[in-house]
């Protein structure tokens, strides 16, 4: 990282709710979600190289190089652009896979907008938000960094100002997998599309978090415990659980009283993400 020239926070994200009201015909489910982010995220530094080879300096354990949705998303940007440059990439990983709160889609579209800045490719946000969406349902909203309700498979996005509340967010020790969650026979597909403005006062709910629940005990587990102190809920496929509070005193109260075998982090909930606020401060 201490080579890097440009330094950018790929944050988290939460489903504050998460309906499926359907599924299309090539198997993807259409959602009703509202996405919002959290000052909590992982770190990614880049460098220029003139030899237009990509090089993440940080693999992660178990995910190879050339699959690591960072290096898919810089060679997918060189491709679009067709600049000549590549770049070296760090990056510190704070945020736990397999979690529902986004770290891969995170740090795939830091990476779009980063190489865009630093490449000076000059790609417009909507450019980039269709580029991300090929990559994954999560990655346009990380682009645009503005917390939304979104709809079709979650590149439909509509920018909300919703309250900012801190969050508890407990991280259940077991990786649970967004195709097998969407794939489950047991998913209930049919919740009625509700209009944007009954859903912005709060209520809704996640429609994966029964078949979750029923199939990984760690996250009931933490639902439960969670559930004795504040309304708890899964973001996205899981595994991640969250509820929110007034300030961040009550939560880090709850926080310690979480068992050793439940990590959790205390962060506070962010309609415009830190990566935009890092690049209105570069700007
Ligand atoms: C559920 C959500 C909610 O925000 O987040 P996570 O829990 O993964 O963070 C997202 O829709 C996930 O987005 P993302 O993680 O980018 O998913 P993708 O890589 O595009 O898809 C993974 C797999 O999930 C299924 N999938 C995903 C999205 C969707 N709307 N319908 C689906 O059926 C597909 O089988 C796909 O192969
Ligand atoms: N940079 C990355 N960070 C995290 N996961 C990645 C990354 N690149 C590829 N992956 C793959 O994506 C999977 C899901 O990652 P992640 O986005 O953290 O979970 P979720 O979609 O549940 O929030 C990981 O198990 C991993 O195989």
């Amino acid at each position: 990282m201490q080579h890097a020239t440009l330094t950018l926070p790929a944050p988290a994200k939460l489903n504050l709710f998460l309906h499926i009201t359907g599924r299309r015909a090539d198997g993807y489910h259409e959602l009703q979600t509202l996405f919002q982010f959290l000052d909590h995220g992982d770190e990614l530094g880049f460098a220029l190289r003139e030899d237009g080879e990509i090089h993440l300096r940080t693999p992660i354990d178990g995910v190879p190089h050339d699959s690591n949705l960072i290096v898919r998303a810089a060679r997918l940007l060189q491709q679009e652009s067709g600049t000549a440059l590549g770049a070296d990439i760090w990056l510190d990983k704070r945020l736990p896979m397999g979690g529902g709160i986004g770290g891969g889609s995170s740090d795939a579209a830091t990476t779009l907008v980063g190489l865009n800045h630093l490449w000076q490719t000059g790609l417009d946000e909507d450019r980039l938000a269709a580029l991300g969406l090929r990559l994954g349902a999560d990655v346009p909203v990380f682009v645009r960094g503005r917390a939304a309700f979104a709809e079709g498979v979650g590149e439909q996005l509509l920018a909300v100002e919703l309250s900012e509340p801190w969050f508890l967010v407990a991280v259940p020790q077991v990786f649970v997998s967004t195709a097998e969650v969407f794939s489950a026979p047991e998913l209930t597909r049919n919740t009625p599309p509700i209009k944007v403005r009954s859903l912005l006062e709060g209520g809704g709910h996640n429609d994966c978090q029964p078949v979750v629940e029923a199939r990984y005990p760690e996250v009931r587990n933490a639902l439960i415990l969670l559930n004795k102190f504040v309304p708890a809920r899964l973001t996205g496929t899981g595994a991640c659980v969250f509820g929110s509070f007034p300030n961040r005193d009550d939560a880090d109260k709850v926080a310690r009283q979480l068992p050793a075998t439940l990590p959790s982090f205390v962060a506070q909930g962010r309609n415009i993400s830190m990566l935009h606020r890092r690049l209105k401060e570069l700007a």
